[in-house]
């Protein structure tokens, strides 16, 4: 491999599943070294994490890069939002962190929601109405199951900051991030003291919020780190805002990301406040908006559903007026917290390929129905969607994470879209959103078009099919008719 051309700069993506961590040349974007180790997540009622183990992980990746890491000038960390890490004086965690999957917290996010003046009050403030994902809820939750727990924690951190601040030892996070826990009004771009107060939570507590182009800090010596004292630290940013940076994208591309979460998202000059609660109006990581929709169910469930029926995930076949909703995990996009699976349809000749076919349709039906919000459609009361002026129907959607090397994910997208699909090359685009955010603090340059220089979102592009109008409104018809099953809880939670 020849010579970089330029500095070289740390990009990590700590998601759900793995931490991953790349080493570009700044002045190509060439990828020139990489590592990944995976996390466990707890099964059962809940979805937890030890943030020691991203740690763990963290060094393992960049053990993998090799002498590449230990050239580099800055690093940046991307991860997945909304996860609730509680510390104590000596910065250890008190507890396993509670992720953005794990829906528990779902009757404090009913109740908090009520008790605040409704949905108009939350989405006007923060920009979002909180599902269970959302950090306050969790933190609500802990105050009312573990006391204890929350009197011993001294800090209270996202993932990805609890990541910078072992590089740096300092308690830092980023606009982006900050708008997906709940207590960060949009409005002002600033903690919200009404709702701190609320669920009891000291903003002493709290990160600073460390604006775009800002350096977070240096990295510290550490014997398990390649990185030289003194390394740049950048920021970071919740994964999603990461990957925005990554592709370069500008307001109104459209983005679908097929991961353990699935989300469709667009960067937005207009700060959204949807009071349906479909949309999250999340920071993104420049100064501009990031209206997202988010679905529990994505690569992990459908995988399952293959896995149940001992096929390949590719072995789908045509569907035949089967309706599979995935809901393995509960759902946030509809929100249906303690929603199961649920199959309508099945006859004596339903194949297995149909079956699977059905588990991608529905996933992908919630992603798409929540994108004609995120993108600015009307939905049918006549409510103006988030994005109107900028978003072009025709451009192609853009699809990324694991699941977008799947041709049944990428050949189920363009049917139920009916939209022009590109699949960009690059592979992990949150840990090049944040080595793009690492590039912009050495070069000056604004992270989005570094990436658009590297030129990060090239791929090939899948030409428009008909839309399958038929089966979306089979889907819509089934979760309507099914919404009392789906609203509650089966006899085994
Ligand atoms: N070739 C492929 N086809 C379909 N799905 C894939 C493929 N490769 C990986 N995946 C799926 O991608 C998922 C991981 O995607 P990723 O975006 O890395 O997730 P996360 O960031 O949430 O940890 C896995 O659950 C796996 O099922
Ligand atoms: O909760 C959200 C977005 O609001 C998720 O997108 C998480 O950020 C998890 O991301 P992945 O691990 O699937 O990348």
């Amino acid at each position: 491999m020849s010579a970089a051309e330029g500095p070289l700069v740390v990009g990590v993506d700590t998601s759900t599943q793995s931490t991953k961590a790349l080493v570009v040349d700044v002045a190509t974007g060439r990828v020139v070294a990489s590592g990944q180790a995976p996390h466990t997540v707890t099964s059962g009622a809940g979805r937890e994490s030890d943030p020691r183990q991203w740690w763990d992980a963290l060094c393992e990746a960049l053990r993998q890069c090799g002498q590449a890491a230990h050239e580099a000038a800055a690093v940046s960390i991307g991860g997945q939002q909304h996860g609730l890490v509680t510390l104590d004086e000596r910065g250890e965690p008190v507890r396993p962190a509670l992720l953005w999957n794990d829906v528990r917290s779902a009757p404090q996010a009913r109740r908090l929601t009520e008790e605040l003046g409704g949905a108009k009050f939350w989405a006007e403030h923060t920009g979002s109405v909180p599902a269970a994902s959302f950090t306050v809820t969790k933190w609500a939750w802990l105050a009312e199951h573990e006391p204890d727990a929350v009197r011993a924690t001294k800090a209270v951190r996202l993932p990805h900051d609890y990541l910078t601040g072992r590089l740096t030892g300092q308690g830092t996070t980023d606009r982006g991030d900050a708008s997906g826990t709940g207590w960060w009004a949009s409005g002002t771009e600033s903690y919200d003291e009404e709702i701190l107060a609320h669920v009891g939570l000291d903003p002493a507590l709290l990160p600073r919020v460390v604006r775009p182009k800002e350096v977070a800090g240096t990295v510290r010596a550490h014997p398990d780190l390649p990185f030289s004292k003194g390394t740049l630290v950048a920021c970071g940013t919740g994964d999603n805002a990461a990957a925005a940076l990554g592709l370069g994208v500008r307001p109104g591309t459209p983005v679908m990301s097929l991961g353990t979460s699935g989300t469709v998202y667009a960067v937005s000059r207009r700060r959204p406040t949807d009071p349906t609660g479909i949309v999250a109006g999340f920071a993104d990581a420049r100064g501009d908006w990031l209206p997202l929709a988010c679905t529990l169910n994505c690569t992990l469930a459908v995988d399952r559903v293959a896995t149940l029926l001992g096929l390949d995930r590719e072995a789908v076949e045509p569907g035949h007026g089967i309706t599979l909703l995935p809901f393995l995990d509960g759902e946030r996009t509809p929100n249906l917290p303690h929603a199961s699976g649920l199959l309508h349809g099945l006859r004596h000749d339903t194949t297995g390929g149909q079956l699977l076919q059905a588990a991608y349709d529905g996933a992908v039906h919630s992603l798409l129905g929540a994108l004609d919000r995120v993108v600015g459609k009307d939905d049918e009361k006549g409510q103006k969607g988030q994005n109107d002026k900028d978003a072009d129907p025709s451009a192609p959607l853009l699809l990324i994470g694991g699941g977008s090397r799947g041709t049944a994910w990428q050949q189920t997208v363009r049917r139920l879209s009916g939209r022009a699909v590109q699949v960009p090359e690059a592979r992990e685009l949150v840990a090049l959103g944040a080595a793009a955010q690492a590039a912009g603090l050495l070069t000056g340059e604004d992270p989005a078009a570094v990436a658009r220089r590297w030129d990060t979102a090239a791929g090939p592009v899948l030409e428009p099919v008909e839309r399958d109008e038929e089966t979306l409104a089979r889907i819509a018809g089934v979760l309507s008719d099914a919404a009392p099953l789906l609203e509650r809880g089966t006899d085994t939670d």
